[in-house]
């Protein structure tokens, strides 16, 4: 399939190094500890913010009757060597305030020295430096690509932290600690580059020299060292290294390396001698280093140790999902020319492609002369019949990129206008532009062939809706094509141990209620999905879950032959059954919000009825919809108590086989100013139910949004004030 240059690139730059970038990731995750290690021994007792250097100088001058030096470490140790009053010799940490021996100087760890080896060099000298470097300028532009990417992905620079939905889990943790890494991502990729230039001499010279006019040296006026202005005005975190003067010859000085600065200081006057600014290499060096290593700060250390296994993950993901994006590659056995029934595919991440090549795959074991193409390459297609365009939908209702020169190639070439064609939607309600591309793409067929069907729409890739639009293009087409569920599910995994602790009897629209309890503790909360598996096979049928004193509470619907619902329907008490467990995160209860509305048909209420369990002080108003007050009976004792409980603010009933019959959308009308006010305050709106409640609702909501608040209802949806979970 046709990819992005960006995600080409960023691909491209990840095989060609992926070697060197885990060998340098799971060396540098093991030497973000060196730090951490370091900074947990005893010696950093003093805050050197707080202290001049004067003062540690005088101490020392006190305390010992000749010091050589004094340095300050990164991780903010203070060491010196100095002579005792016996004349034996003393090097190590002291405590900068008393001068007092603190202990001997750590010895670098034999263990980390040679993780630092393998992590510089590969142990392959200058060969393996080159290679490191050169990994950590790709590394670098990887980020860079990717996130090119996620600003595409999320439709502009001031989108680039807004929510992202959980379609897939190598996807969305990809992006989600992409974005939460990048920042040190790059700040480890530049200063590894920056060090090993530095280690190829590739940065530019940074010899320091000083100047000083002997002829003017003086001891006079003489000044106590304690009230030297450059010591008393210099704090000790200032300073990397003080050399004291080896005489007390006036030619003798104190030599003080700042952060900024080197400076000369005559030792009996206290003037400044000499000074030279640090050459910016040698700053940006001294920077990188910190910054590379984490060395002299434990957070920093945390934080690089982190983003780099992050690294880790996003080679495993990255990979994960090219190879199913490779799996899903088409391959025909007739030429464009040759074929009668043409299927077209719009897909980013491979999931469309799947369900078009098994309908494709299909008809071809049919003796069909079918061919099977992306989008872009839209050409003519001579003894073409039929037509089938399936299509998701990405960006703000755009095209995926394999699609991205569909209606260009449209007007470039013209097939007879008897073709039939049919269009195929794949998209999520959780996005504001439901399906959009395929309605464009709709559109514009209608313009120049003659559709067979009406446009079909497919919610977060629901198998039963593709089967059903099988079906329906089958009848009219008068190609019977039936597709093995096999091909389009996968085997289930992770199914947990669940009781059945009770069921109501089916009511006069054949609706239960059956309630559930896992066999261990599982995580799960209203809104959440159960999956079950009837026959034991890759059947799967889903449920909304309303959790409900802490058991599972799934509101069903009895079908004839209904392979999930006669399932849970003979299931009787005690027994138990295999689920697996899907979080929907998009459809939880909203927590930051003041006022809810929550909108159901039939069986949709179940998530309801626990989330307003769940509710503390939001204020609630729950439409139902439903057939008759007899329809109502099952829910009403814990609506009643929710009530009660002040959990549930208001309750509308809407019966749509009772007097004048109403729907949920009537009474959303009769409440529009209601309804605008909570949009206009942050308010959220959740809709469970039928997908042609859900289109209803919709445009009432619409209408409402744009009369009162003046504002498009996508407004209130990029905002993920509308939640919806509909089937
Ligand atoms: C970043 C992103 C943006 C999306 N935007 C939309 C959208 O605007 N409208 C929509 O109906 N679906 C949207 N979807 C859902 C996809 O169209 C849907 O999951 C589809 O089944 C994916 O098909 P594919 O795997 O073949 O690319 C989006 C998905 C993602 C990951």
């Amino acid at each position: 399939m046709t990819i992005s240059i960006w995600r080409y690139s960023h691909l491209a730059l990840a095989v060609s190094s992926f070697v060197f970038i885990v060998l340098a990731s799971v060396t540098g995750i093991i030497l973000a500890f060196q730090p951490i290690s370091e900074q947990m021994e005893p010696y950093n007792v003093a805050d050197l913010d707080n202290i001049t250097l004067a003062e540690t100088v005088v101490v020392f001058q006190n305390t010992y009757p000749e010091i050589i030096d004094i340095k300050v470490d990164a991780n903010d140790f203070v060491i010196a060597t100095v002579f005792t009053e016996d004349g034996n010799d003393l090097s190590g940490y002291f405590n900068p305030k008393t001068a007092e021996f603190l202990g001997e100087e750590l010895k670098p760890s034999p263990f980390f020295q040679w993780v630092t080896n393998f992590h510089r060099s590969l142990f392959l000298k200058s060969v393996g430096r080159f290679f490191v470097g050169l990994c950590s300028f790709l590394l670098c532009l990887i980020a860079v690509t990717g996130t090119i990417l996620i600003v595409k992905r999320q439709r502009g620079v001031k989108r680039f932290f807004t929510k992202i939905i959980n379609d897939d889990f190598n996807q969305y943790w990809h992006v989600i600690l992409g974005r939460l890494s990048l920042l040190p991502i790059i700040i480890i990729t530049v200063t590894g580059v920056y060090l090993s230039l530095e280690k190829f001499d590739a940065l530019p010279e940074t010899k320091t020299a000083h100047n000083i006019d002997y002829e003017l040296l003086s001891e006079t006026p003489k000044q106590d060292v304690s009230h030297f202005s450059i010591f008393t005005n210099t704090s000790l975190s200032e300073v990397k290294h003080i050399e004291f003067p080896f005489s007390s010859d006036v030619e003798d000085y104190f030599t003080v390396k700042l952060h900024d600065k080197d400076l000369l200081v005559n030792q009996f006057t206290g003037a400044i001698l000499s000074e030279v600014n640090t050459p910016k290499v040698e700053v940006f060096s001294a920077l990188s280093f910190n910054l590379h290593t984490g060395k002299g700060s434990i957070l920093w250390s945390i934080i690089l140790a982190v983003a780099t296994a992050n690294i880790l993950f996003f080679v495993y993901s990255g990979f994960a999902m090219t190879l199913k994006r490779r799996k899903s590659r088409l391959k025909n056995k007739f030429k464009a020319e040759d074929a009668e029934i043409v299927i077209l595919v719009g897909s980013e991440n491979g999931s469309t492609i799947n369900y078009a090549n098994t309908f494709f795959k299909q008809l071809i074991k049919q003796n069909k002369k079918a061919f099977i193409a992306e989008m872009n390459a839209y050409t003519q297609y001579p003894n073409a019949k039929h037509l089938v365009v399936m299509t998701a939908t990405y960006g703000q209702g755009d095209a995926p990129t394999n699609a991205s020169q569909f209606f260009q190639k449209l007007n470039e070439n013209t097939n007879t206008k008897d073709l039939k064609f049919s269009v195929v939607g794949f998209g999520s309600l959780a996005y504001p532009d439901f399906c959009q591309f395929a309605y464009d793409v709709d559109k514009k067929l209608q313009q120049m062939y003659t559709p067979i069907l009406p446009i079909f729409t497919i919610n977060d890739k629901s198998i039963d809706a593709f089967n059903q639009w099988v079906e329906n293009w089958s009848e009219a087409s008068g190609i019977s094509v039936t597709i093995p569920q096999e091909h389009l599910t996968i085997q289930p995994k992770q199914l947990k141990k669940l009781k059945v602790i009770s069921k109501t009897k089916t009511n006069v629209d054949n609706t239960f209620l059956i309630t559930l309890k896992p066999k261990k503790h599982h995580q799960f909360t209203s809104g959440d999905l159960l999956a079950i598996y009837p026959k034991n096979d890759y059947r799967e049928r889903l449920y909304s879950i309303g959790k409900v004193n802490g058991t599972m509470q799934l509101s069903i619907k009895l079908h004839e032959n209904g392979l999930g619902s006669e399932f849970l329907h003979s299931a009787a008490d005690g027994d138990k059954i295999k689920a697996r467990l899907v979080k929907n995160s998009a459809f939880h209860f909203p927590k930051k919000t003041k006022q809810v509305f929550m909108i159901a048909n039939g069986t949709g209420v179940a998530p309801f009825l626990g989330m307003l369990q769940q509710n503390k002080n939001i204020e609630t108003h729950l439409y139902l919809g439903l057939r008759t007050q007899e329809s109502f009976r099952l829910y009403q004792e814990q609506i009643k108590q929710l009530l009660f409980d002040g959990k549930l603010t208001k309750h509308h009933l809407a019966l749509s086989r009772v007097g004048d019959k109403h729907y949920v959308q009537d009474f959303l009308k009769r409440d529009a100013k209601t309804v605008a006010k909570l949009l206009y305050n942050n308010g959220v709106i959740m809709i469970c139910g039928s997908l042609a409640m859900h289109k209803s609702v919709m445009s009432v909501l619409e209408e409402i949004a744009v009369t009162y608040n003046n504002k498009p209802l996508s407004y209130y949806q990029n905002k993920q004030q509308i939640k919806s979970d509909c089937y």
